[in-house]
């Protein structure tokens, strides 16, 4: 048994999250339930600023918002005083709500609307991240109307191949982010900016995609935007203020996966960007990271009521709980792969082999096959670790689900963040037949 963060059985043999019982969680909450460890999160947080401070680099660590977003935990990332990463409307809006400085609020997306931006600009917030010439030209055109000057950086695609799901991957020279690095679009986009009198170019950005368990990607990457950067210190005297390396570092989901420890993500990058910098005869940049899923990834649990079962003879035992790919769409998504344990005794010898559904009408909609699991019974509680990123995030109504409530805990102390959805809540947005609004 993988105990994540500080979770751990109790004398009752049920399991704890934060020193919270988990079965006390899932009576007062209701199932399903997404619980957060906000210690496991602030020390994750703390790891990636002070590896920084540690290597006497300057950065800003911005939280990649996508990854679970809500007003708490935004005012969780502010009290670790990391930076913030939002791709839309929504995520800003969120932010702002949470009371984040907008000066340290990035803005990434490939397509941001004219109204995106305009609320970027009002709210002034610290950078966009550019993706194309669409978007700096409409950029440029409504800091011209609102005479304000943006800091931008440019988003490269380096062409490369990391390893990991093909939808997860952004870096590849065919992707629909970002300027191309090696096709003269890139430099073009630098001339456009630096002949910009809105714009001010602070640097480059580039993410090659996520869970990924090795660095050499990310050094191959930086090494070929440092190539770059040196091409345009001599052509253009241009010196990039910010290095953005994106996110993208893995976490353990099941004991198949082998990530390193985030500091040991940045004490490699870093060193060799350094020694790249100085090669080139380049000053260090601040260096920019956007990590989502190894800040919250392994901190949130999902805690389920088992349901019905059903016997397959001589092929396979299907145990339902009481939500599925309305709550967790990455199994279906990228056939991601999950842990779980019954809650209730977590301790207890798993000597069955189980495959956990969700209870949407999809035969896609399965959690987890061939999971080795103890004697389950209607009414345990399953507990599927590791859903923290891109679980509540990627959350969807499919069959008229309610979502699920969310519950940070930490020292004892359970806070709900995130209510419960209601049924009438999933009506708020329809209108009646033959009624006009
Ligand atoms: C531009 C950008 N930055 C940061 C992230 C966060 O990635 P992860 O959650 O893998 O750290 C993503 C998502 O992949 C992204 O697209
Ligand atoms: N949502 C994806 C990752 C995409 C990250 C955003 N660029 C996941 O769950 O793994």
């Amino acid at each position: 048994m993988h105990y994540y963060g500080t979770s751990s059985a109790n004398e009752k043999g049920h399991l704890t999250i934060g020193e919270v019982d988990t079965i006390e969680l899932a009576r007062q909450y209701g199932t399903p339930l997404y619980v957060y460890d906000v210690a496991l999160i602030r020390e994750r947080a703390r790891g990636f600023k002070q590896t920084f401070e540690r290597l006497g680099v300057t950065a800003q660590v911005a939280y990649a918002s996508k990854a679970f977003s809500s007003i708490a935990m935004i005012q969780l990332i502010e009290e670790e005083g990391l930076s913030l990463d939002v791709v839309s409307g929504g995520e800003l809006y969120t932010a702002i709500k949470a009371g984040f400085p907008a000066k340290r609020i990035h803005f990434h997306g490939n397509n941001k609307s004219a109204e995106e931006i305009t609320m970027a600009l009002d709210y002034g917030i610290g950078c966009f991240v550019v993706d194309n010439f669409h978007e700096m030209n409409l950029l440029q055109s409504l800091c011209e109307r609102k005479q304000v000057k943006a800091s931008i950086l440019i988003r490269v695609t380096p062409g490369i191949e990391a390893h990991t799901h093909d939808y997860i991957l952004t870096g590849q020279e065919d992707s629909k982010f970002g300027f191309d690095l090696h096709n003269g679009q890139a430099q073009e986009a630098l001339n456009h900016a630096l002949n910009n009198q809105s714009l001010h170019l602070m640097g480059l950005h580039c993410h090659i995609g996520s869970q990924i368990f090795e660095t050499t990607g990310f050094i191959k990457a930086a090494e070929k935007m440092i190539q770059k950067l040196a091409e345009w210190h001599e052509e253009y005297q241009f010196t990039s203020e910010v290095l953005n390396l994106g996110g993208g570092f893995g976490i353990r989901y099941t004991k198949e996966d082998t990530p390193i420890a985030p500091s040991n993500y940045v004490e490699d990058i870093i060193g060799e960007v350094k020694r790249m910098m100085g090669e080139k005869g380049l000053n260090m940049p601040e260096i920019w990271i956007e990590p989502g899923r190894s800040l919250v990834g392994d901190a949130g649990t999902t805690l389920y009521t088992i349901g019905s079962t059903k016997e397959v003879p001589d092929i396979r035992t299907y145990l339902a709980v009481d939500g599925g790919m309305s709550d967790n769409i990455r199994p279906a998504l990228y056939d991601a792969r999950y842990e779980a344990v019954i809650a209730n005794k977590p301790e207890a010898k798993r000597e069955n082999t189980v495959s956990i559904a969700g209870k949407c009408c999809e035969s896609g909609d399965m959690l987890i096959w061939d999971l080795p699991i103890a004697q389950a019974s209607p009414g345990d509680i399953l507990a599927v670790f590791c859903t923290g990123a891109y679980g509540y995030a990627m959350a969807n109504n499919y069959n008229r689900i309610a979502r699920p409530a969310v519950v940070f805990v930490e020292n004892g102390n359970a806070s709900l963040v995130i209510k419960r959805e209601t049924n009438e809540d999933l009506l708020r947005l329809d209108v009646p037949l033959h009624k006009t609004v």
